[in-house]
């Protein structure tokens, strides 16, 4: 049986691809300028094969002219050009594309940066153009010829002039609508932002007439009007550079010039690698937290280049959360884009960058906090709290990468120190790492709860971020050791001299059974301190919830009512307790009022709020009286 072939309605194939492609009617120059360099790539390879051509470097450029009156922006390059017979079926064959041919002919592998493959790019012209002309004429010919559409009708293809081997692309821009500000595409600088965000880095210079302000020759404080003819691309990417040739300030100057920053960055990271997937990245930890860092409104990303140009300008996959800080680039020629080139078409490059990057972050901080500790700890000022989400996000499973970038306080050294070097000066007789939390490390100093801890000699670390707890708790443990905290009900070790101080009585107990009777299930327990030197009365805890997590948790949005379970501790060696055990059998009164007090001091000691107010303050006059 005879196959028939598909029949296609090309006029309106036409119209839905050229709409449906591209998120951004802008990335019709960036597909014109890459048509133009893949042109001059092509001169240059032919130069390479055919001694008869000399590649002149400086020959080789892409012009971007307007006509405002008529409409008309022009893109001009002088590369290898199009015989009659290349327009007919490059541009008249939707997804033919001549380079992708050119390429796989000429055994095109590495080196050559031909960036076009799927035959479409030109038709994004349709986006803003109402028509659109070639003007061509291919190498070795002396014809030229000159193709026009108007999009949906066809094309005609007729000779015309041209002195130089080439092609101009004339736009006939659309009129501007409603919604759609068609005139940005023939505004010189308005083009010029185009072509720098996505263009910047094609190798041939892309050049454009434009006006600027200059001071005038002989009165330097007047100003005139100057037109002039600008190469607005950078040209070379500085990662192609060698390292060995950039110093301090190319990298500097380069985060400056891309926005990355306000600040000076940190720290750079320039990586070129070759292996499976070949790409090159430049990377920055940046001095300061961005204004919105830690907020919903602040998107992560590094931008992604194929080839040199720009793909998407904050590729989020290629950076976990807990780096979200770094800022920089990735280009890859190995990269399988769709035919968008806005996407990838399938992750697994991304992947496999993205794991390659962690490790190099990874160890580049890590020998920041090495070899320069005063500039870690002003990246952990910035950042610090970012990497403990990280340790307790994904559910721990990225413990292990950020745990030796993790600082806290330190009772003992009174500055920031690692859990390595915590654990490494733990006595023999220390079971546990120590911690205690609050707003700041000067509310802490003074926590009741510290006093045993540290009469022991044991080092304490200051949890003073919201984060620090849970992030340790789904730490679990450091070199085999568990981390405890100083207010939790057992406190890993026994307090001999206390112990035999905080003995109990009968009475004693009889007292704190009043006690929490009067207290109800404001406290799971009240009894004697065996942590407690100088001060009457701390809350400690028992469970899995801490008291500052508690307090974190009250503060969610969606706030649970989740509780602690507090025991309230008694130093029944202060006199006090001595008052409230002599009132004890003779005025009930007396004890609760002290019950009460002494329970809503414990809260303000921790931190909490105390929940009646008023009767607090009645409570204190009473005594006062
Ligand atoms: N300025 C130009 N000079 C010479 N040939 C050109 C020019 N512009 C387009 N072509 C030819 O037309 C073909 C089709 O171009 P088009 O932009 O549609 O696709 P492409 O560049 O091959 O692929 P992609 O869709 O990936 O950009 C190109 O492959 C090339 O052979």
């Amino acid at each position: 049986m005879a196959k028939q072939q598909f029949e296609a309605e090309s006029k309106r194939l036409l119209e839905m691809m050229i709409n449906s492609i591209y998120s951004q009617r802008e990335v019709f120059l960036r597909e014109l300028i890459s048509n133009a360099s893949d042109a001059i790539d092509k001169m240059y390879y032919q130069a390479l094969t055919d001694d008869s051509i000399t590649f002149n470097q400086s020959d080789y450029y892409i012009k971007i002219t307007t006509d405002k009156e008529n409409r008309q922006l022009t893109i001009s390059d002088t590369g290898i050009g199009m015989t009659k017979e290349e327009l007919e079926s490059n541009l008249g064959v939707i997804a033919k594309s001549g380079s992708l041919a050119f390429k796989k002919e000429n055994e095109i592998k590495d080196g050559y940066d031909i960036i076009g493959q799927f035959g479409v790019g030109f038709y994004a012209a349709f986006m803003v153009a109402d028509q659109v002309t070639v003007v061509s004429k291919a190498l070795g010919s002396e014809e030229a010829y000159l193709w026009q559409s108007e999009g949906a009708e066809g094309f005609t293809i007729e000779p015309t002039e041209k002195e130089t081997v080439g092609t101009d692309i004339t736009l006939t821009i659309k009129e501007n609508t409603d919604e759609d500000d068609f005139d940005q595409f023939l505004d010189p600088n308005q083009l010029k932002t185009i072509v720098k965000k996505y263009s910047d880095f094609i190798r041939y210079p892309i050049k454009m007439e434009l006006t600027t302000q200059k001071p005038k020759e002989d009165k330097e404080d007047e100003f005139e009007e100057v037109t002039e003819e600008q190469t607005v691309n950078s040209m070379v990417p500085i990662w192609k550079k060698n390292k060995a040739e950039l110093t301090e300030e190319d990298y500097n100057q380069f985060y400056m010039d891309k926005h990355y920053g306000f600040d000076k960055p940190l720290q750079h990271i320039h990586v070129s690698v070759d292996g499976n997937i070949r790409y090159q990245a430049i990377l920055y930890i940046p001095e300061t937290t961005p204004y919105n860092y830690y907020s919903a409104d602040y998107e992560k990303g590094l931008e992604l280049y194929s080839n040199g140009v720009l793909i998407m300008n904050k590729c989020a996959d290629l950076l976990p959360d807990y780096f979200s800080f770094v800022k920089g680039l990735v280009d890859s020629e190995d990269l399988s884009l769709n035919i968008s080139r806005e996407m990838l078409q399938h992750d697994r490059q991304l992947k496999l960058i993205e794991k390659n990057l962690v490790k190099k972050i990874k160890t580049e901080l890590v020998k920041l906090l090495r070899s320069e500790r005063e500039q870690y700890e002003k990246f952990y000022d910035a950042f610090g709290r970012q990497l403990k989400y990280g340790v307790y996000s994904d559910f721990g499973q990225n413990k292990e990468t950020l745990q030796d970038l993790l600082l806290f306080y330190s009772s003992k050294e009174e500055k920031l120190v690692t859990l390595k070097e915590y654990v490494e000066r733990m006595p023999e007789d220390q079971s546990y790492i120590y911690y205690a939390t609050g707003e700041s490390n000067a509310r802490i100093e003074r926590l009741p709860q510290t006093e045993v801890v540290l009469d022991k000699g044991y080092e304490i670390l200051y949890f003073t971020d919201d984060v620090d707890e849970f992030a340790i708790k789904m730490l679990a443990e450091y070199e085999g050791k568990s981390f405890k905290s100083v207010s939790s009900g057992d406190l890993g070790f026994d307090a001999e001299d206390s112990e035999e101080e905080s003995k109990t009585t009968d009475q004693d107990q009889a007292l704190f059974d009043e006690m929490k009777e009067i207290l109800k299930d404001k406290v799971t327990d009240v009894r004697a301190s065996k942590r407690l030197k100088t001060h009457p009365v701390c809350l400690s805890n028992e469970g899995e919830i801490s008291i500052e997590m508690e307090k974190v948790l009250s503060m969610m949005p969606d706030n649970q009512n989740v509780q602690a379970d507090k025991i309230l501790e008694i130093n029944v060696n202060h006199e006090i307790f001595q008052t409230m055990k002599q009132a004890h059998e003779t005025d009930k009164d007396k004890v609760a009022t002290y019950t009460n007090i002494l329970y809503n001091q414990a809260l303000l000691i921790e931190g909490l709020t105390v929940e009646d107010p008023i009767s607090f303050t009645n409570d204190v006059w009473k005594v006062l009286k």
